[in-house]
């Protein structure tokens, strides 16, 4: 049955089946991975994107709260070829229109020979062809949503095990993961978690061992003031970043980033540590990287598959940044070391 349209950038729209009601509109990413969806569904990176599920069918271990990396579903819109019931109604209650019953594989190798493309959706009783083309028009490109860090950040700092016997951080909240927070929690650090656009004075006033800069989504270059934060703190205090965090750093030292075909995009992307050699499996949602690193920053690990920067490091500066998600959630723990190696370099 017909009651969902999925209009895609160039004016094509597929039919499909609503499984949440609504319209939506964002730029359409997929993932290749086929667990993890209460993860990503509740990844903020994934804020102003569609998301496809290229693995057939998603939903069938259920939804449980437990697992989710934030209080909200992010993407504006779910595409799949098969939605369970659990979270159809899941995503209905959330608000968030979703669809299913469409080729998802012709989505994904469309994407994947054309880079990303904006998208709008139709879906219920009465939607139409014409309502999900009027979404299309009105989606905007990425790098237009430059108040895309507000959407996503703490509004006011948060604590986290405030009596921990580690490290103190400033986790600079682009749209973070809760799984971050666990990760150095679990290794007794005080978390102080603060807004996107917080000031040096702000930070100050924690006196971190730590500044580390989180995921996030969109296009780093709208996170100005974060920016300028890690520009005031280089060379005074060791820095750690997670993807939009590594972006965010990279720019901030003099580097530069661009926006990429159409990402990286699952949980088996490996990485190569030009240091060990050793390869590890990574999970990355990512449309952005780091074109230059600048002169002050050493490009450490690369992806295997296009030798784009996977790790940056200055070791004189106390910097290790990751483009991949060490946190894992969904995907492997290969990486899970991160969180030891900078919380060592904060020790030293
Ligand atoms: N997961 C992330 O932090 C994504 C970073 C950034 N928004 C990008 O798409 O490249």
């Amino acid at each position: 049955m017909t009651d969902a349209y999925v209009a895609i950038e160039g004016g094509r729209v597929v039919e499909a089946r609503s499984r949440a009601p609504g319209t939506t509109r964002g730029e359409l990413v997929f993932t290749t991975a086929y667990t993890g969806y209460e993860e990503s569904l509740t990844d903020p990176s994934y804020e102003e994107q569609i998301l496809t599920f290229s693995y057939p069918l998603i939903g069938n271990y259920g939804v449980r709260a437990e697992r989710f990396e934030s209080d909200r579903v992010h993407p504006r819109g779910v595409v799949a070829r098969e939605l369970t019931e659990d979270v159809a109604e899941w995503l209905e209650s959330e608000g968030v229109p979703a669809v299913d019953h469409l080729d998802t594989r012709e989505i994904v190798t469309g994407i994947r020979d054309e880079g990303a493309m904006k998208c709008g959706i139709a879906a219920g009783p009465d939607a139409t062809e014409e309502d999900a083309l009027a979404e299309l028009e009105q989606c905007k490109h990425m790098s237009d949503h430059t108040e895309i860090g507000a959407q996503v950040s703490v509004g006011e700092p948060e604590v986290f095990n405030e009596d921990g016997a580690g490290s103190t951080v400033a986790l600079i909240d682009c749209g973070a993961k809760g799984s971050i927070i666990d990760s150095l929690v679990e290794r007794d650090a005080v978390v102080h978690v603060l807004p996107y656009d917080a000031t040096e004075d702000d930070v100050a006033a924690i006196d971190p061992d730590l500044l580390f800069i989180s995921n996030g989504p969109g296009d780093p270059e709208n996170f100005e003031q974060t920016k300028t934060l890690v520009d005031s703190y280089v060379g005074e205090t060791p820095m750690a970043g997670i993807c939009l965090g590594q972006q965010v750093v990279a720019s901030a030292l003099g580097g530069s980033t661009e926006k990429m075909e159409f990402g990286h995009r699952g949980v088996n992307q490996p990485v190569r540590d030009l240091r060990t050699d050793r390869v590890v499996m990574t999970t990355q949602n990512h449309g952005y990287t780091v074109a230059e690193p600048g002169d002050r920053l050493e490009v450490t690990q690369v992806n295997v598959n296009d030798d784009t920067p996977e790790g940056l490091e200055n070791d004189d500066l106390d910097i290790i940044t990751r483009q991949y998600h060490p946190e894992a959630n969904p995907g492997p723990n290969d990486s899970l070391d991160f969180f030891d190696d900078v919380l060592a370099m904060v020790e030293d």
